[in-house]
């Protein structure tokens, strides 16, 4: 699809969405009142920041059409939904002005201070939005600019706290679905991950039947233990459930609160309140996202050659010994190979210590090009490598150390000065028809044949 297809197909689903929460949030309001839940600014700023370029006009307009689609339905006349789009529009153009500004960090909420920031910008979208009100308000409605003020600033901030997260978090549904295909552990979900969930909803029952002002607080802890355990997208959507369920069952005297919330004054109040109490397991859930990336990252730096990118020593023996004691592997047949480039120290002399990397990373690349996704390639050091092939009969173990050796045979190292240098490389192979010795026996068996294989010539293939 071109570009301009792509934007017109964009800009189309935007002016849908706001239209159809356009609606929304006018059948929740009171007759002659401004609704009190307006999703359509938050979905819409949501929309707007997780394109992957900037909005275009297309994209305004269609949002103003849709504001204005709505409005005009339910028959607020020309005028009044004029006034009321571009309030909309402006509180969502400063919101998206402050979010454009984060890093792509701090817009997925993935930092510890992202939720400090999230506010900032909330704050500032929620005030754009309640400077328009000063005006609109004493017009359409014929209250006092105060009012106005105060009224879309905490209806705008409510409805950012409680929906922006759960929009700013939305896993990208292909990404997704890859990674959780490729999950290893996906099978072995147990119930228990649902106590948390369990015990959230267990807190908003016993709300109901307790009653009292305190009442709002009692799914904290479960929220927090949520944000303990689940991704930030799912706890932002548990913290969105508890606002709206806490709102709607005081509204409708499901939750007591013993205290009379009837004043704008208080049930403005109330409603702030309610949506900052979700702030605390937000936050919580940040600054688990963030610490879980550093150890990824840490793991990955323990476990990997920097160099190559390839398995480090004990990162191979690490992975080595769990694949092999893997019950559906136990009875398979295993190998390993020994790699070892030849005269690697002369390329170092010739041509430098940079074109030896260069070298070491090629070598790497190519090995791993013959190996299959279950096979482990690793470097033990220096210009020593390894590789563990997991079901494989003696016979392919030692084609697929041919083909390597092969490869590398052909492939011209590029060590500078467009110069192109023909390595090789002799390779020992240790195989087992059922797995039966640990992974160091079985490396000092396939080095013995290496060592063989180099006093043979070098660049060939010799079996153990
Ligand atoms: N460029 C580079 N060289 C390295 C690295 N690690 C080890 N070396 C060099 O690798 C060379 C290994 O040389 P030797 O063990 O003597 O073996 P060789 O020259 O390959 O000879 P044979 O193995 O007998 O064929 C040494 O010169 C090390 O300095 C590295 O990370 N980068």
């Amino acid at each position: 699809m071109t570009i301009a297809g792509t934007m017109l197909k964009e800009a189309l689903l935007i002016g849908v969405v706001i239209y159809a929460c356009s609606i929304f949030g006018i059948y929740t309001a009171p007759p002659g009142v401004l609704a009190a839940f307006w999703p359509a600014n938050a979905v819409l700023l949501g929309l707007l920041v997780r394109r992957d370029h900037p909005p275009g006009l297309a994209h305004w307009l269609a949002a103003a059409a849709g504001y204005m689609l709505a409005s005009l339905y339910m028959d607020h006349g020309w005028a009044k939904s004029v006034m009321l789009a571009c309030t909309n529009m402006l509180g969502v153009a400063v919101g998206h002005i402050l979010l454009a500004r984060l890093d792509e960090a701090h817009q997925g909420l993935r930092h510890p201070r992202s939720m400090m920031r999230f506010l900032l910008v909330v704050v500032g979208a929620s005030a754009a939005a309640g400077v328009s009100g000063i005006f609109v308000n004493p017009v359409l409605f014929g209250g006092s600019h105060a009012y106005g003020f105060a009224f879309w600033f905490c209806t705008e901030l409510v409805s950012y706290i409680a929906i922006l997260p759960v929009m700013l978090t939305l896993p990208d549904a292909r990404r997704w679905l890859k990674d959780h295909r490729r999950r290893a552990d996906w099978p072995q979900w147990r119930l228990e991950y649902l106590a948390p969930l369990a015990a959230f909803a267990g807190s908003l029952w016993l709300g109901t039947q307790l009653g009292g002002p305190g009442a709002i607080a009692y799914p904290v802890p479960a929220m927090l233990w949520c944000a303990l355990s689940y991704s930030l997208f799912a706890t932002a959507g548990i913290t969105l459930l508890f606002s709206m369920w806490t709102l709607l069952a005081i509204a409708s005297g499901t939750l007591v609160l013993g205290a009379s919330v009837d004043s704008p004054q208080a049930i403005m109040s109330l409603r702030v309140g309610v949506t900052l109490t979700a702030l605390a397991p937000l936050t919580v859930a940040s600054v688990m996202v963030a610490r879980n990336e550093l150890l990824e990252r840490l793991k990955y730096a323990a476990s990997h050659d920097h160099l190559t990118q390839v398995l480090n020593r004990s990162g191979f023996m690490l992975r080595a010994d769990g694949l092999l004691t893997t019950p559906h592997l136990l009875r398979r047949p295993v190998a390993v190979l020994m790699m070892d480039i030849d005269h690697f120290k002369k390329v170092n002399d010739s041509y430098g210590h940079a074109a030896g990397d260069v070298v070491l990373k090629e070598f790497a690349a190519i090995a791993q090009g013959c190996l299959r996704a279950g096979d482990l390639l690793g470097r033990l050091g220096g210009e020593e490598f390894a590789v563990l092939l997991p079901g494989c009969v003696p016979e392919d173990a030692r084609l697929i150390a041919q083909r390597i050796c092969d490869a590398v045979a052909r492939h011209g190292m590029p060590v500078g000065d467009g110069q192109l240098l023909n390595c090789t490389v002799s390779i020992g192979v240790y195989s087992e028809p059922q797995v039966a010795t640990p992974i160091e026996t079985m490396l000092s068996a396939a080095d013995a044949a290496l060592y063989r294989a180099k006093e043979a010539g070098r660049n060939r293939v010799m079996l153990s």
